[in-house]
């Protein structure tokens, strides 16, 4: 389902005379349906680069990365879009929403996108906020002012509610507190169960142990100094 092959990336720093950094080299790995990998490595290793450029938000100077049927580093933006709707799946720590809009809405809305009715959305919107334990007094209002660790459940909920094909997961548990971290370790178990290819950085050493089937360690496609 995700499968990349000789990916290679450097950064050019305009403003220091364009100085080039090579940070990734030669990487390569695939994930199947139905399976975890972890990327792991020490602090700059390039982790959450890999992650960028698998979602489409870095371009890649080499290499490939197919998601689906998708070649992710050759793709148009349109298809990008269009890709990130319907099976590209992205779960960061940090929640960003248009202010004003309803809690219920912000969950939901990954829904209406791919075709569910309203109806449907909603009550799937709120069977994962209560899961995730969010008080439902707060389901009609903007999650803009709340807690960290509710902001985050909030933005679990949205990127669990379409049941992606492939999902890209950064320190999805990180600072939640130890019932939400079962919660969400239980949805990416039934990810998986359903199917889904997921990559996923984890900080969380217990967390990664008990969802992830494989490791990739991102140090082997460090460049080497020379
Ligand atoms: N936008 C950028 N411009 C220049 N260099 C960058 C940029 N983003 C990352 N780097 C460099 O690429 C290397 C890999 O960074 P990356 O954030 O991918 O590491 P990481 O493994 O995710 O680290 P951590 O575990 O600390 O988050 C680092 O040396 C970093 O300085």
């Amino acid at each position: 389902m995700i499968a990349v092959e000789n990916l290679t990336k450097t950064f050019t720093l305009h403003n220091q005379d364009a100085a080039i950094i090579p940070v990734i080299e030669g990487a390569g790995f695939s994930v199947e349906p139905g399976e975890c990998v972890a990327l792991t490595g020490e602090s700059g290793a390039g982790k959450s680069t890999v992650m960028r450029i698998l979602y489409g938000n870095y371009l890649a100077q080499g290499g490939a990365v197919r998601i689906g049927d998708v070649d992710i580093t050759h793709a148009e933006p349109r298809e990008i879009l269009r890709l990130r709707r319907e099976t590209l799946g992205y779960v960061s720590q940090f929640l960003r929403v248009v202010p004003r809009v309803p809690t219920l809405d912000v969950v939901s809305e990954p829904l209406l996108h791919v075709g569910w009715s309203e109806a449907d959305a909603k009550a799937r919107a709120r069977a994962l906020l209560d899961r995730l334990r969010i008080p439902e007094r707060l389901w009609s209002l903007s999650p803009t002012t709340f807690s960290g660790g509710e902001q985050q459940r909030v933005n679990i909920a949205r990127g669990f509610a379409h049941r992606y094909p492939a999902l890209l997961l950064d320190e999805p548990t990180a600072s939640l507190d130890a019932t939400n971290r079962e919660t969400v370790l239980s949805l990416i178990e039934e990810a998986k169960a359903g199917g889904a290819a997921i990559v996923g950085i984890f900080h969380d050493l217990e967390a990664r142990a008990s969802v992830a089937d494989r490791e990739v360690d991102v140090s082997a496609f460090t460049p080497k100094a020379v």
